[in-house]
């Protein structure tokens, strides 16, 4: 983790140290896809109603073209959005192992160009059309997802919670339930009922390559808690987390260097492993980070812990 948030690293490792002698932490990817996403102009609606019919009866096509620019893209799913003359297709593509936002650009250039020779009256506005959508926050990732869905947990005896943790079970589920669910509700946020994703996947981010700008997107999602017998069941969910192994930023030796050191650097076998790995991590340090600052609120340990490491003043 690179950061300059004083406290960030001692949270993130008494979470950790939490979560190990807890037992093993659980991961999942839900969804793996980036979009690209063209708008294009019509003349009326009636071009625009034939149009998104011709896509849908060209798929194949649409496929064979947008995959003619990439050996390792392949495209999984073309999704229709219309208003009023104005056509979206989201395509959406499995990346391998890269983040894939050079790639699926290329691949829907090319499609753009198809279109634009073989649809009458089809003009291709921009080949980004912010239904993508990449570094902004937006529902249409929060729903259908962009890059990775991951979701990590694990149950931490109560023991474990007393001992590393200061606190309870029943203190963290009160925590995150008026915290992270009804405050951000009360806030009109709709992406984040969490804590501090971003402190975590922003740290991530600059140690290994990704593009900053991400963390908009990336950083959104849920964290849910449940007290099972006095033991604490703690998840976290990442909707749109952008990330890869190879390509982009990756290619600079000191972030190489911090992918190897977690087995995750370059081409997985087979080709996308690593990226889905590294997903996998990532979820389960926010899992770390965000079990660890429920606890720290609920101890009010917050002003204390970074009057001394942020400020270097012992409280
Ligand atoms: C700071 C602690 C961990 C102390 O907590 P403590 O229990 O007094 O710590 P400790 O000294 O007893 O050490 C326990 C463990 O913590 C780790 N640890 C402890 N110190 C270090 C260190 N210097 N460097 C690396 N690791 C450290 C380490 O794992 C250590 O185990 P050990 O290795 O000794 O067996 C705790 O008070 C704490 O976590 N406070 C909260 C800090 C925090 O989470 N800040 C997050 C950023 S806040 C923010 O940016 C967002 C926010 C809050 O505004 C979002 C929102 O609205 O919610
Ligand atoms: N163009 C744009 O609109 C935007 C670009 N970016 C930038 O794009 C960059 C990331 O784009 P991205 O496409 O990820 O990276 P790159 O443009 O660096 O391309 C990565 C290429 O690596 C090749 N490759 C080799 N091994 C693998 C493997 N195992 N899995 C997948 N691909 C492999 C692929 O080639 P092949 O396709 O031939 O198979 C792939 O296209 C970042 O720098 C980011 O900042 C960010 C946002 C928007």
């Amino acid at each position: 983790m690179a950061t300059t948030e004083g406290a960030l690293i001692a949270s993130v490792n008494r979470g950790m140290k939490t979560l190990r002698e807890a037992g093993e932490v659980t991961t999942k990817i839900f969804f793996d896809g980036m979009a690209r996403a063209p708008v294009f102009k019509f003349k009326s609606i009636r071009d625009a109603h034939d149009f998104v019919k011709w896509v849908y009866s060209s798929m194949e096509k649409i496929r064979e073209v947008a995959e003619s620019t990439t050996s390792h893209g392949k495209l999984k799913d073309v999704q229709v959005f219309s208003l009023a003359n104005n056509v979206w297709l989201r395509l959406v593509f499995e990346t391998g192992d890269a983040m894939g936002m050079n790639m699926a650009t290329l691949a829907s250039e090319e499609v753009c160009r198809y279109i634009e020779e073989n649809f009458r009256g089809a003009k291709c506005i921009a080949v980004s059309g912010n239904m993508c959508s990449d570094k902004k926050q937006s529902m249409i990732n929060s729903v259908f997802g962009r890059g990775k869905t991951v979701s990590a947990e694990i149950t931490i005896p109560k023991e474990v919670v007393e001992k590393d943790l200061h606190t309870t079970a029943e203190q963290i589920h009160e925590v995150n339930l008026r915290k992270n669910w009804l405050g951000s509700a009360r806030a009109g946020n709709i992406f984040q009922f969490n804590a501090h994703f971003a402190n975590i996947i922003a740290a991530i981010f600059l140690a290994t390559g990704q593009d900053m700008a991400q963390v908009v997107e990336s950083s959104s999602g849920y964290t849910w808690t449940e007290v099972r017998d006095g033991d604490l069941y703690v998840s976290v969910t990442l909707t749109s987390l952008e990330v890869g192994t190879v390509g982009g930023g990756t290619r600079l030796p000191t972030q190489r260097e911090a992918l190897s050191i977690m087995g995750v650097e370059g081409s997985g076998n087979p080709p996308g492993a690593n990226a889905k790995k590294f997903a996998e991590i990532i979820a389960a340090a926010v899992l770390a980070g965000e079990l660890n600052l429920l606890a720290a609120l609920a101890n009010k340990e917050l002003g204390r812990a970074h009057k001394r490491l942020g400020r270097n003043i012992k409280a």
